[in-house]
């Protein structure tokens, strides 16, 4: 295989070229090695600037179809994220263009969020985790990493996945109990044909007989939740707490449905900073591996060390954290995120959706809980009771 190290190997293969979504971070250190890379806003994607390009890097607002692909030379795509519903597979597949995912690239973001969603719940709700039971709708790589975390927390799990389910997997139950769980949590990719299909998976009805004071969760896509009937079902059920990352119709949001629920955000679940730059690195690799090029970077050497976060609670340090939750929101405060949005939601309407996408463009560096140091934890077992100490146990930090 070719392996282009030095400079005049990579000059040499400057006549590939790959046009990429300016939002993937690390594209140019990584798809800078094998040709020229074109980054562009993934709205902007156009057939002419693909025309001559032999790859495309993209994430999930671009449309990757026949509109856009007919007549070019693009040879492999790739989509730098988990969900792969705005790419037209079998269009790809006739064409014989590759295609490449990042499946699981961001999982761990995921989860993260819905776990410090529910502790911010506890402040802002009259809500108590301890005890609940949690309806995981879907268990893939997102549901089934969020379902190790919540029955580390003591949380009653009861996950549902009929396809999983009608291939063997045990220890699920149906979706009807699922949805009986104290909170429900979505975790499908968005489909709109065949029998499993996810399109408003959860409607008017669905919400409506959710449990009294029960918690609905949505981080998979807009649409597999109706967001008419959302609103529509929150207008009798107050009791009802409302997590959303993800909206019919992105960048556009319902401004009222954002009203009505309790934490709104600008689909930056998976925004981890680890989850992106993996989902760059595992394009990467397949795409060294389509063009024959041994791939000469680890995921570990794109991560910026001086990123790496180490949190000191001992007394002399910042101010003594009480709750697992303290120490969660020194790591990824949700309420920045479900501020900004509601910022931009005061914005004009024409620039609402750039508001939206703005503030996933400029997302701040959040690092996943694996990766943190937190130092005192004999101090922090000292101030904690038991049941918060043991919660902070259950997300995985690194501690000493
Ligand atoms: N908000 C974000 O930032 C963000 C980040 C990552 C992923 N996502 C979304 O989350 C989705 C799930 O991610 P994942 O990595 O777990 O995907 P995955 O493909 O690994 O798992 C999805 C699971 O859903 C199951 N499923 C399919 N239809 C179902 C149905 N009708 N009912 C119950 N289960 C069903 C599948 O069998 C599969 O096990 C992605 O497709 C993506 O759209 C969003
Ligand atoms: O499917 C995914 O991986 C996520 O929804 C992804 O984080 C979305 O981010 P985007 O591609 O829109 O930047």
């Amino acid at each position: 295989m070719p392996h282009w190290q030095n400079s005049d190997e990579r000059a040499g293969k400057q006549h590939m070229k790959i046009v990429v979504d300016e939002n993937i971070p690390m594209a140019q250190r990584c798809f800078g090695q094998l040709a020229e890379v074109v980054a562009v806003p993934g709205r902007d994607m156009d057939p002419a600037l693909l025309k001559d390009a032999d790859a495309l890097v993209v994430r999930s607002i671009t449309k990757v179809n026949e509109a856009l692909l007919s007549g070019s030379s693009v040879k492999f795509v790739g989509t730098a994220t988990i969900g792969v519903d705005h790419i037209d597979q079998a269009w790809l597949a006739a064409n014989n263009i590759a295609f490449t995912s990042a499946p699981g690239c961001n999982a761990r973001s995921v989860v993260e969020y819905v776990v410090a969603a529910l502790m911010e719940l506890e402040v802002i709700r009259d809500f108590k985790l301890d005890g609940k039971s949690i309806g995981i709708v879907g268990v893939g790589n997102v549901g089934s990493r969020l379902r190790a975390v919540c029955q580390s927390l003591g949380l009653k799990v009861l996950a549902c996945d009929p396809l999983r389910q009608a291939a063997g997997e045990t220890g699920l139950v149906s979706s009807d109990e699922a949805w009986q769980a104290d909170i429900v949590t979505l975790h499908v990719p968005y489909s709109m044909d065949g029998p499993h299909a996810t399109h408003h998976l959860a409607d008017f009805q669905r919400i409506s007989d959710m449990v009294q004071g029960g918690v609905l969760i949505n981080t998979s896509r807009g649409s597999v939740v109706n967001n008419m009937g959302l609103s529509r079902a929150l207008d009798q059920r107050y009791d009802l707490s409302v997590i959303l990352d993800v909206w019919e119709g992105e960048p556009f949001v319902n401004i009222e449905l954002a009203n009505q629920v309790d934490i709104a955000t600008p689909h930056i679940a998976g925004y981890s900073y680890d989850g992106k730059v993996r989902g760059t690195w595992m394009i990467y690799q397949a795409l060294c591996q389509h063009f024959g090029v041994e791939a000469c970077l680890t995921e570990a050497e794109l991560i910026d060390r001086k990123l790496n976060l180490i949190l000191d609670t001992r007394p002399d340090q910042a101010a003594s954290p009480s709750c697992a939750r303290d120490i969660v929101s020194r790591i990824y405060d949700i309420r920045e995120d479900d501020l900004g949005l509601r910022t931009s939601l005061q914005l004009s309407r024409e620039k609402r959706a750039f508001g939206f996408d703005a503030l996933r463009k400029h997302y701040r560096v959040r690092r996943e809980f694996p990766t943190v140091v937190l130092r005192g934890i004999d101090y922090l077992q000292s101030v904690m009771n038991e049941s918060e100490f043991n919660r902070l146990q259950a997300l995985g930090l690194l501690m000493e």
